[in-house]
């Protein structure tokens, strides 16, 4: 069983912290991504719990083992994760199929048995075709598949992924983010999914955790990341959101309430024992906006740039009541407004960051 427990988790290097108090509860068979800008410490978090290094307090557990407590750190050798690198580090002397069976035939697994489980995770990965050629003659996308094989054949319950996309071109990566799929569907195992690609992170995830400077900002799903993201940076972050100051907070009480934004009287999700307040915060993304219709309740914006975007066009406008504010909306199939027009915008939906 690989559920995993991180309890306040510390990691500093020559005194620069670089994980602090990261605490996070991790279910069998869950699908986790690890989101955040570079150098947020995603890497040393992995790194953690492969065993690479030594964490300076707090706790790693998995199913029922300890791999890390204070006067504990298993090797890891013995911690029986696969770990998958952005460089495939491949045996370059070493057939497809040897690369494969090298940990199996170093584990003392008996030939017919090894000539069992390397064919069945070559053929999860598509390579059976390959199964002769050598790393040198392989593409990059066929290379980090066999990296994700020879990780399977060892058949881990944990398997820790670090970027393994990240050096390769957008389509190989859409089949390959497929392929993780599949994997995932078929193993059952929990994995560990490092990415600062969003998208990425969305697509293949049940729950993403969001990292900023060595801390966690939201563990959850996409769907809640997008909807109900935990602050600003998180906001930002997903999906380019918008945060945009509002002010007479007025509660519902029922996840509801009434804000003003751009001088506009609006309704607005927020969390069910937000409070009163003058002024705060709120999130947006560039579908709640848009070209109000006539009679709709709206506010006034200059337009900045319409910008063709394949499909669609973007407009980049900005508020008369707040000139200091940059909204984007996108417009498929309707008549452009010129730059330096006055248009008016409608909100569809928007979320009160928590304070
Ligand atoms: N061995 C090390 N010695 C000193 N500093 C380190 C070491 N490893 C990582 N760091 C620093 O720790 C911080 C976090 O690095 P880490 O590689 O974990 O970030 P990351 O989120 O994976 O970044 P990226 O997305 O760019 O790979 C960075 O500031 C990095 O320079």
């Amino acid at each position: 069983m690989a559920s995993i427990t991180l309890r306040g988790l510390r990691k500093s290097f020559a005194a620069q912290p670089v994980l602090q108090d990261i605490s996070l509860q991790i279910a069998q068979g869950e699908f986790i991504a690890v989101l955040g800008p570079s150098g947020c410490g995603k890497t040393t978090l992995l790194r953690l719990l492969a065993g690479f290094e030594t964490a300076d307090g707090g706790e790693i557990h998995v199913g029922d083992r300890c791999f890390a407590a204070p006067g504990v750190h298993l090797p890891p050798e013995d911690r029986q994760l696969g770990v998958v690198f952005q460089s495939y580090a491949l045996w370059p002397h070493m057939t497809v199929t040897e690369n494969v069976a090298y940990s199996l035939k170093v584990n003392g697994v008996a030939r017919a048995e090894r000539e069992r489980r390397t064919q069945q995770a070559l053929e999860l990965v598509g390579l059976e075709a390959f199964a002769a050629r050598r790393p040198a003659d392989l593409s990059g996308g066929q290379r980090q598949r066999v990296a994700l094989a020879r990780c399977l054949v060892a058949q881990p319950t944990l398997v820790l992924l670090d970027e393994p996309l990240a050096n390769l071109d957008v389509h190989l990566r859409a089949t390959m983010e497929e392929e993780f799929r599949r994997f995932h569907h078929h193993s059952r195992a929990t994995l560990l999914y490092i990415t600062h690609d969003q998208h990425e992170a969305m697509a293949l995830a049940d729950r993403i955790v969001v990292m900023d400077a060595g801390r966690v900002m939201q563990f959850a799903t996409p769907q809640t990341l997008w909807r109900e993201p935990a602050n600003a940076m998180v906001a930002r972050f997903v999906d380019d959101g918008k945060v945009l100051p509002i002010s007479d907070i007025e509660p519902l009480g029922d996840g509801r309430a009434f804000a003003t934004l751009c001088g506009l009287r609006v309704p607005l999700r927020c969390a069910r024992d937000q409070r009163p307040q003058p002024q705060a915060q709120a999130s947006f993304h560039a579908v709640d906006f848009q070209l109000a219709a006539p009679g709709e309740p709206q506010f006034a914006a200059r337009v900045q740039r319409v910008i063709y975007r394949g499909g669609h066009h973007q407009l980049n406008v900005t508020p008369l009541d707040a000139p200091e504010c940059s909204i984007t909306l996108l417009l498929a199939d309707q008549p452009l407004p010129a730059v330096d027009a006055t248009v008016g915008v409608a909100l569809r939906d928007g979320w009160i960051l928590p304070s």
